[in-house]
């Protein structure tokens, strides 16, 4: 199968992208992929990683204000499907899958309307902007979670779940725990702030650090690329604990995430859709600045059904993480009720489901 892929901005729409095409290489070892994304976001480097092809295109988002940006915005975005139809025309692919963030709305616009097969495939359970506009023009939007449905109005929705929930179960828990030079057969706890760091967790957990040395579980902190400097700067000022590894981002996350105990992190879709996967106890500080507040709705979801803890923004401090991560560390029976109400969420077999329906797909050559 020829396939070009588009995701971008954020590791919860590219992981995803990057799920499927191993899928679809698994399924048909002699296929050929293209990757469409921006230079700006966490794409070029995490794709390139893979060996793809990677292609660029300058694009922006939309403001939800009205502004004299958003006329450069519709400007890329013609530009952007122009660029595209080039590179479909050249590439001849026999589908054209979005995973969500703005780069795909030129790339998925442009097949739709030069009649290629297209896909688009939704994290979330309020979808962006992006899917709902391309929504109108695919053939069939892939959904991780029910709740989205209402959204889209086409009939043309299915539930697949996030293709990253079965990536994620190939990890080594020993190697995992190794990369990050820490000692396996330890409870460990992870700690990190979705694809590019969270500055309150950051805060938060640089105030009980010193806590940790006196825990006997140790802990994986990852500060977010952008974020590393200072942290690291901040630690040294107070000495780091020997049971805490400090990392800017982690490439290997199946490996990592299938040595811990605990997560403590965002409440990005593709995140929650690892932790269910794995059967992980979750500790979930929605971020507030994501549309609709579509984070909390996440988080809340899996509270509720008893496989996670949230702590929203305003209540988080170094303290109420600390008593929040030592009631589920000290606790094996509640988080042995957590692991088994989290596995009950999850799909482990989504990125089977995707490719099935972009098989399915009745005018897929
Ligand atoms: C601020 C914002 O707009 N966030 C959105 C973004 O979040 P974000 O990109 O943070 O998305 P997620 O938390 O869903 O996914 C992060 C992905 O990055 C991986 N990872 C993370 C850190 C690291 O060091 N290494 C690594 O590989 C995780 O394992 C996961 O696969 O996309 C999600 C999925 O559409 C949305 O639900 C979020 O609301």
């Amino acid at each position: 199968m020829r396939v070009i892929v588009s995701g971008g901005g954020t590791g919860g729409h590219i992981y995803p992208a990057i799920a499927l095409v191993h899928e679809i290489q698994r399924q048909e070892p002699d296929s050929a992929f293209m990757y469409i994304g921006t230079k700006n976001g966490l794409e070029k480097d995490i794709v390139e990683r893979e060996h793809l092809p990677f292609h660029a295109l300058d694009i922006t988002g939309f403001r939800r204000k009205i502004s004299i940006e958003n006329v450069k915005t519709v400007m890329r975005f013609l530009k952007g499907v122009s660029k595209s139809k080039s590179l479909i025309h050249k590439f001849a692919p026999d589908v054209v899958i979005g995973t969500g963030g703005y780069v795909c709305g030129p790339v998925v616009y442009a097949a739709a309307k030069l009649h290629v097969p297209t896909v688009i495939h939704e994290q979330n359970s309020v979808p962006g902007l992006t899917n709902k506009f391309l929504s109108k023009y695919v053939d069939h939007v892939a959904l991780s979670m029910e709740e989205a449905d209402s959204y889209f109005t086409k009939g043309n929705t299915v539930l697949t779940g996030n293709p990253r929930a079965s990536e994620i179960l190939n990890g080594n828990g020993k190697i995992g725990i190794e990369s990050v030079g820490l000692k396996t057969g330890k409870k460990t706890v992870l700690v990190f702030g979705g694809s590019r760091g969270a500055r309150p967790i950051n805060e938060a957990v640089i105030e009980l650090l010193p806590t940790i040395a006196t825990k006997d579980y140790q802990l994986i902190y990852i500060t977010g690329e952008v974020h590393y400097e200072q942290v690291i700067a901040e630690v040294n000022a107070q000495g780091k604990p020997e049971n805490i590894s400090i990392q800017p981002f982690i490439h290997n996350m199946p490996d990592v995430l299938a040595g811990v105990d605990l997560v403590v992190s965002r409440a990005g879709a593709t995140s929650l859709a690892e932790f269910t996967a794995l059967a992980l106890p979750s500790i979930l500080i929605p971020s507030p600045y994501v549309t609709n507040n579509h984070q909390e709705k996440n988080a809340r979801a899996l509270e509720k059904h008893g496989a996670a803890k949230v702590i929203t923004e305003s209540e988080l401090t170094g303290a109420s993480l600390h008593k929040a991560i030592d009631d589920i560390m000290s606790n094996p029976v509640k988080r042995e009720t957590m692991m088994k109400k989290a596995k009950e969420q999850g799909i482990p077999d989504a990125a089977h489901r995707l490719y099935q329906l972009i098989r399915s797909g009745e005018n897929l050559k």
